[in-house]
This record gives C-alpha cells, sequence and structure tokens, in this order.
C-alpha cells in the first residue's frame, strides 16, 4: 500500500516540487496538503496548484487535517509555521521531516521537545552531496587546526528570507565540531570599514543573493601557500525534494526521536 505523504507548504517552490514528485512516484501518494491560512488555494485540488494534474486532494490550511489525514508530513514552509505544524504530529504522533531553515534557538527546543513523543527528521539540506560535504569538512576542519582560515561562502536566489542558509549555518556546525570548539564564540556573519587582520580561529560566513540560484554552498580552508575549497552546487530543486522523500520513507519506520540526514543516509559513525 502506498504511503500517505502529507506536504506543509504545498504552494511554495519546493512544496510544489514535492507533490509534483509524489505524483510521479510508485508507492508514495498524496495525503494531505497545506497552504497557508487565507490563501485562495484552500479547498482547491492540490495537483492543480502544483502544475501535476489532478491530485483528488483538497488543499487545506490547518495543519492538524494534514496529520490526521498523512502517515508521515513533510514540512518546507517558514519559521512563523512550525509551532503549528509541530503542535499538529506532537497531537496525533505524525512522522515529520522538516526541511524549513531560519529556526533560532526557540524553535530548536521545540524540536527537541516534539522529538520526544515524534519520529522527526531535519536537516538544512537534504542533498546527498551535502550530507557528504558536512562530513568532509569535519574531518578537513580537524586535520587541518588554526592554520587554515575557515570562510564558508553561499549563493542563493533573490526570494530566500534567511542569511546565511541553514546549510551554511550546518557547515558552519561541521568545521567547529571538527575543531573541537562551539561555532557561537567563532562565528563572524559580516566584516566592513577597518576590520584589522583577521584573527585566528575565525569562521566567517559570506552571503550572496541574486537570480534565479538553487543553492551554492563552498567551504574555504585558507592557509599559507595553498587553499582547499568544499563546493555543492545544486541545479535544481528536486534533489532536495528527492532526498525529503527517501527521509519520509525512511521515518515513518522509527522510534520516536530527533534524527537528521546522516541518519537517513546510514552516515553516522
Ligand atoms: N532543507 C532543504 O533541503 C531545503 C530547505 N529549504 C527551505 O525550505 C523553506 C521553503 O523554501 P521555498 O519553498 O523556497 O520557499 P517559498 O517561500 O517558496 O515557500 C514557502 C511556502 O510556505 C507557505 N506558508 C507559510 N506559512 C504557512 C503555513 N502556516 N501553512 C502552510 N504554508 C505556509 C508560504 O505561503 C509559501 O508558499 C525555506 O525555509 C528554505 O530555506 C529550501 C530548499 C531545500
Ligand atoms: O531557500 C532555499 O532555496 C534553500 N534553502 C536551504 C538552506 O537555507 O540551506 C537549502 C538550499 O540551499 C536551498
Amino acid at each position: 500500500m502506498d504511503v500517505r505523504v502529507g506536504i506543509l507548504g504545498a504552494g511554495g517552490r519546493m512544496g510544489r516540487t514535492l507533490v509534483q514528485l509524489v505524483a510521479e512516484s510508485k508507492d508514495l501518494a498524496l495525503g494531505a496538503a497545506t497552504v497557508e491560512p487565507g490563501s485562495p488555494w484552500v479547498g482547491r485540488d492540490a495537483g492543480e496548484l502544483a502544475g501535476a494534474g489532478q491530485a483528488g486532494v483538497a488543499v487545506v490550511d490547518d495543519p492538524m487535517a494534514a496529520a490526521q489525514a498523512a502517515d508521515v508530513l513533510v514540512d518546507f514552509t517558514l519559521p512563523a509555521a512550525l509551532p503549528g505544524n509541530l503542535a499538529a504530529v506532537e497531537a496525533t504522533t505524525t512522522p515529520i521531516v522538516i526541511g524549513t531553515t531560519g529556526l533560532d534557538s526557540d524553535d530548536v527546543a521545540r524540536l527537541d521537545a516534539v522529538a520526544a513523543r515524534v519520529p522527526l527528521v531535519q536537516a538544512a539540506n537534504y542533498s546527498s552531496g551535502v550530507t557528504l560535504m558536512r562530513h568532509l569538512a569535519r574531518v578537513a576542519a580537524g586535520a587541518l587546526g588554526d592554520d587554515y582560515d575557515i570562510e564558508i561562502v553561499e549563493a542563493h536566489h533573490r526570494h530566500k528570507q534567511d542569511a546565511p542558509s541553514g546549510t551554511a549555518r550546518a557547515l558552519g556546525e561541521s568545521v567547529a565540531a571538527g575543531r573541537g570548539v562551539a561555532l557561537e564564540d567563532r562565528a563572524v556573519y559580516a566584516r566592513h570599514g577597518i576590520t584589522g587582520a583577521r584573527p585566528r580561529g575565525e569562521i566567517g560566513f559570506q552571503t550572496l543573493r541574486g537570480g534565479d540560484i538553487v543553492g551554492e554552498h563552498t567551504v574555504l580552508f585558507a592557509g599559507e601557500g595553498e587553499r582547499l575549497e568544499l563546493t555543492h552546487r545544486a541545479s535544481s530543486r528536486a534533489v532536495f525534494a528527492r532526498g525529503a522523500l527517501r527521509a519520509a520513507h525512511w521515518v515513518k519506520d522509527q522510534p520516536p526521536g530527533r534524527y537528521d540526514m546522516e541518519d537517513v543516509l546510514g552516515l553516522r559513525g
């Protein structure tokens, strides 16, 4: 029997891509689709919203209704929608995959609390390439040490709401872990004017925004006489959507807990 997937944020760039991929899938079926409250799409067909033909599922604006109609939820909305989405899965214990970025410390505390009752995957980037890149960046940071200056450079489309990207922040966590330091003690998010020489140990972030760039990330290790760069370039949102649907398949069979894409791909350990 097909796994019924509920897409939260079905009207967005990622949401529409997810609805299209579910429509093409052999073992997934669309169980539910939500849009923001007040959207003119409420009550209309979710497949039509995504340009994927008729899905036979009416769009709703209530995450609780979606959680009741699905075996697993996939959330690509905006941070303001997270508390309502988490309240719904806490009440129903429906497993959930969360892709929304720009989360703050209160949101992270909410994820941890809900994961005590609900199987939950959260990742800033569902591509296999970035999941592996995080691992490589952690190893490189540990091996190269403080003699190499780390800068994380990311580029995204002009519509993106959060900066730096969730992936850049996650890569920052990876290199900080590799060095055995706390990211919040080393991160520098902007430079302007007479900054002085670069202090040893900084982890710098550079953000570019423009056009239709899907998502690009580089971790730069700059030493004396050489530099190493790890780069990932996404050319299609389908790579994130396929990863999120793989996570959805995986998490529906897991016990309650907080997981990330390394768990889904079996890279842990
Ligand atoms: N983890 C990953 O692999 C990836 C994460 N993202 C993140 O996913 C999020 C969405 O990205 P996009 O689709 O590009 O943005 P978008 O702005 O196109 O889509 C977000 C959608 O959520 C809707 N929304 C807002 N509040 C809602 C609510 N209460 N209920 C239902 N829908 C609601 C908005 O109306 C909008 O249609 C962003 O935070 C982005 O950074 C994006 C791509 C990959
Ligand atoms: O908003 C986006 O588009 C993306 N957001 C994610 C992030 O913030 O890292 C992942 C991807 O790069 C696309």
